[in-house]
């Protein structure tokens, strides 16, 4: 059943005329006609009159109102006098298409969330395993153009063993690379070193040792073993190449600098738009875990022992875990305190980069013993590890507790460094602030960076041979 409302354009009079079956309704007042449809299909005009309740609250005052949901509608030429039934096309209501609209980005919505869903559900099913590394993948971007297929992996040679894993030079897709193999046993090493590898913008700093990507397999045997590949660094390790080489006063200025930028960086903690990297602390500065690029600039490598100090589940005094790693590293490098079992875990973050300052500063004496501009005139001395001479090539905790936490001993000094020089006394001092035995009198990451500017500033030609000719660029 429809009725429909219609002004009447032409009535002059306010009222009802009736002329040929057709209700003409008067100025103010509004047509009214009232059908019925039968099952059988027709239509038959039940009422038609018009609506004079002016000011009532049934007045009509649309052209068109609809009282009935009935799905057609009514035309009206002469008010009410004839009509058409007309289905419903370009003139549905506009509710009805704001429900249509509506309808459809639901389902639209629906459709999405769920092609969303089975495409996540499938990568988790397939690819389990790299997903678990896609943060990591993500920074191949850093170092490498293209994506890497493990399948074309060659071992080469073995060029390394350390106390978590092995380490090969290997070759994937012509490109030489650094494999580090880490059996099961040594897992957690092996995750932890992913992790802090894939910490936003790490791999975007010179000094930070370039990471390629890492995987799990299995080997002929069965068991599982996990790989990090890295960048290969020809010259290897710090210790290998000054064992090999010495330098002179800016390149073992450059190197050292380079060495302590990456760390500072590693110390520090940075938003970068969306990005954080947290602060962490290295845990096993050595000279064995820097890397020397084939332009003698260093990178920091091996992170398997690092910790993030600021972020989410940084170190926590009284922290079981904290505790428990509070005592690692290598034994050679340990600060005092660490030796002596007093680090201060009331201020971890402090305390932890402290530490890493101490090996910092061993690590400067190993590498300037090794600068051939610093012995004028007479040979340069051997390569040493710090306390090699005093404690040889293995030493025990024991032994590292006495010399360094009782005795307070440091590494000497060469006779030839004894001349009262600028250069000499900043350098002594410098390596004599980073390895003081007060954890919290050491030079941070970044002095210590700032420091090694101005040292690669003083010639040595200018200090030991009273300033007779400079050169200073670096
Ligand atoms: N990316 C690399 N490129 C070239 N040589 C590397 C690379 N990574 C490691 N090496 C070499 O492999 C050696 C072993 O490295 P690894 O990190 O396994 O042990 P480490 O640092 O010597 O000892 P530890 O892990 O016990 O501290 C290094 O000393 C270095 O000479």
């Amino acid at each position: 059943m429809g009725a429909v409302s219609h002004n009447s354009p032409t009535s002059e009079l306010r009222g009802v005329v009736r002329e040929n079956g057709t209700v003409r309704c008067s100025r103010g007042s509004r047509c009214y006609g009232l059908w019925v449809k039968r099952p059988d299909g027709e239509i038959h005009l039940l009422k038609q009159g018009c609506w004079t309740h002016i000011g009532d609250q049934q007045e009509c005052h649309g052209d068109h109102c609809l009282v009935t949901p009935t799905p057609f509608q009514i035309q009206n030429d002469l008010c009410n006098a004839n009509f058409t039934e007309a289905l419903p096309t370009a003139d549905t209501p506009p509710l009805r298409r704001e429900e249509t609209a509506l309808i459809a980005l639901v389902t639209v919505a629906i459709a999405a969330i769920l092609i969303m869903a089975l495409f996540v559900g499938y990568r988790l099913m397939k690819g389990k395993k790299k997903l678990r590394l896609s943060a990591l993948n993500v920074m191949e971007a850093a170092c490498t153009e293209s994506p890497v297929d493990l399948e074309n992996l060659k071992l080469l040679e073995l060029i390394g063993r350390g106390r978590y894993g092995a380490v090969f030079r290997g070759c994937l897709n012509e490109r030489c690379v650094a494999v580090k193999i880490f059996s099961s046993a040594n897992h957690q090493n092996y995750t932890n070193e992913c992790s802090i590898y894939s910490l936003p913008l790490l791999q975007q700093h010179d000094n930070i040792a370039c990471f390629l990507m890492a995987d799990e397999r299995t080997t002929a045997n069965g068991r599982p073993e996990f790989l990090i590949l890295m960048e290969y660094y020809s010259h290897g390790c710090l210790s290998q190449y000054l064992s090999a080489h010495t330098v002179d006063w800016l390149t073992c200025c450059r190197m050292t600098h380079s060495v302590t930028r990456g760390l500072a960086f590693l110390h520090t903690e940075l938003y970068r738009g969306d990005q954080y990297k947290p602060a962490v602390a290295h845990r096993d500065v050595t000279s064995r875990n820097v890397l020397v690029r084939a332009d003698l600039s260093c990178v920091l490598a091996d992170f398997g022992l690092s910790m993030k100090l600021t972020g989410n589940r940084p170190c926590r005094p009284g922290d079981d875990v904290t505790m428990a790693i509070s005592e690692v590293g290598t034994v050679r490098y340990m600060a005092p305190e660490v030796l002596g079992g007093v680090l201060n875990l009331r201020d971890c973050e402090s305390a932890l980069k402290q530490v890493d300052v101490y090996a910092l500063g061993l690590l400067y004496w190993e590498s300037f013993r090794r600068c051939s501009d610093l012995f004028p005139g007479e040979a340069v001395p051997d390569y040493q590890l710090a306390f090699q001479a005093e404690l040889g090539n293995h030493p025990s905790f024991e032994d590292m507790q006495i010399l360094i936490t009782r005795e307070k001993y440091r590494p000497r000094f060469p006779e030839a460094w004894k001349e009262d020089s600028l250069m000499l006394r900043s350098l002594k001092e410098t390596m004599e602030d980073c390895w003081d035995q007060d954890a919290e009198a050491r030079l941070t990451a970044q002095c210590a960076e700032e420091r090694l500017s101005e040292l690669a500033l003083l010639s040595t030609h200018t200090a030991i041979h009273n300033h007779r000719y400079t050169h200073n660029s670096w």
